[in-house]
């Protein structure tokens, strides 16, 4: 591919901003963070984590009554606002000075659900990652990304990619159904995999960092929380994509002599959330 971009520490240094001596936690920004379900608490608690670890100023879980003392006691850190329902999301509201949202994982399809987010996406302006179920809900109600706003960013692994664009005949097929995906709904597509690729405004960027030790489970919650993290300290989405897939991956090749390919989990992305932020500094 001709205009494929390598992401390596030169092109994340053109993009990265270092945080400023004299910025405070409203400067560096208010995310939120939309999801969860009875028994798939783990993936916002993840999330929210990895979000406020890089960087954000103040994070605010959006999650169903069930995961209250879940999300409490896991980070204290983190502020919580609850749905009415016990078990998943049907409306999201918030009082926060939200800055960037990140809408979808471990949510669950439940119809209702599906009428939350309808709802969310007529009223919101704000910028915005999906991935999971806020992925695929799009995919069942296709005529709902016309209500994006520009340059969202969506994080598909393979199956959901498959779900919002249909199926492809080969790579170079696939490639050219996401560019024309991305052109058509202005958005940004982090094709999640190995490796990981970034399609934006014709551009194709590939990530240089991780390895086999992310897959597992949660890995994708963990990206979600340090994309949207990057957006709440006013990123470009491009730069907030490119930046994060380039730093989720590089945790795991920071972990690996010491845990090796099995016992690396996604808390360990989290864990090591400092060190790769670190390196840019270096
Ligand atoms: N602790 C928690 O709360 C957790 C909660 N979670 C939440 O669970 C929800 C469901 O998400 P999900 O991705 O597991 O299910 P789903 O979209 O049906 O995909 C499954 C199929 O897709 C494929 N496939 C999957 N990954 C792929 C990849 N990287 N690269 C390529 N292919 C891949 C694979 O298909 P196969 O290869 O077998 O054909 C597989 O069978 C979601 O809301 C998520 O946030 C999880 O994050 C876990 C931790
Ligand atoms: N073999 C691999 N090599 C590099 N990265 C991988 C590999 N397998 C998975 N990943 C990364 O792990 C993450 C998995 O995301 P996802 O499938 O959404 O996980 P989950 O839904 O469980 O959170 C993606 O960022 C993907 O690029
Ligand atoms: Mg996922």
């Amino acid at each position: 591919m001709d205009n494929l971009i390598k992401i390596d520490k030169k092109t994340v240094l053109e993009r990265f901003h270092p945080i400023d001596k004299y910025t405070h936690k409203g400067i560096q920004g208010h995310a939120l963070i939309v999801g969860g379900s009875y028994g798939k608490i783990g993936a916002p608690l993840l999330s929210a984590k990895a979000c406020l670890k890089s960087g954000a100023g103040l994070v605010t879980a959006y999650i169903p009554q069930c995961g209250y003392d879940i999300l409490q006691t896991g980070i204290p850190e983190v502020m919580v606002e609850t749905d009415d329902y016990p078990t998943h999301i049907t409306a999201i509201t918030t009082e926060a000075n939200i800055r960037a949202v990140g809408l979808g994982i471990g949510m669950g399809q439940h119809q209702e659900t599906q009428q939350a987010v309808f709802h969310f996406l007529k009223l919101n302006t704000l910028p915005l990652v999906l991935d999971a179920d806020g992925i695929n809900i799009m995919s069942e109600n296709k005529e709902w990304l016309e209500f994006l706003p520009a340059q969202t960013i969506v994080t598909p692994h393979r199956k959901e990619l498959e779900r919002l664009i249909g199926l492809w005949d080969d790579e170079a097929d696939k490639m050219k159904k996401v560019i024309s995906f991305s052109e058509t709904y202005d958005l940004v597509v982090v094709l999640k995999g190995a490796p990981t690729r970034i399609v934006y405004k014709n551009n194709v960027f590939e990530n240089t960092t991780g390895n086999q030790s992310l897959a597992t489970a949660g890995s994708g919650d963990v990206l979600t929380g340090i994309i949207t993290g990057l957006l709440a300290q006013s990123y470009d989405p491009d730069a907030a994509a490119i930046v994060g897939v380039y730093i989720h991956g590089l945790t795991a090749d920071l972990a690996l002599p010491e845990l090796g390919y099995h016992a690396f989990v996604a808390s360990d992305i989290i864990a090591n959330l400092g060190k790769a932020f670190s390196t840019l500094y270096e």
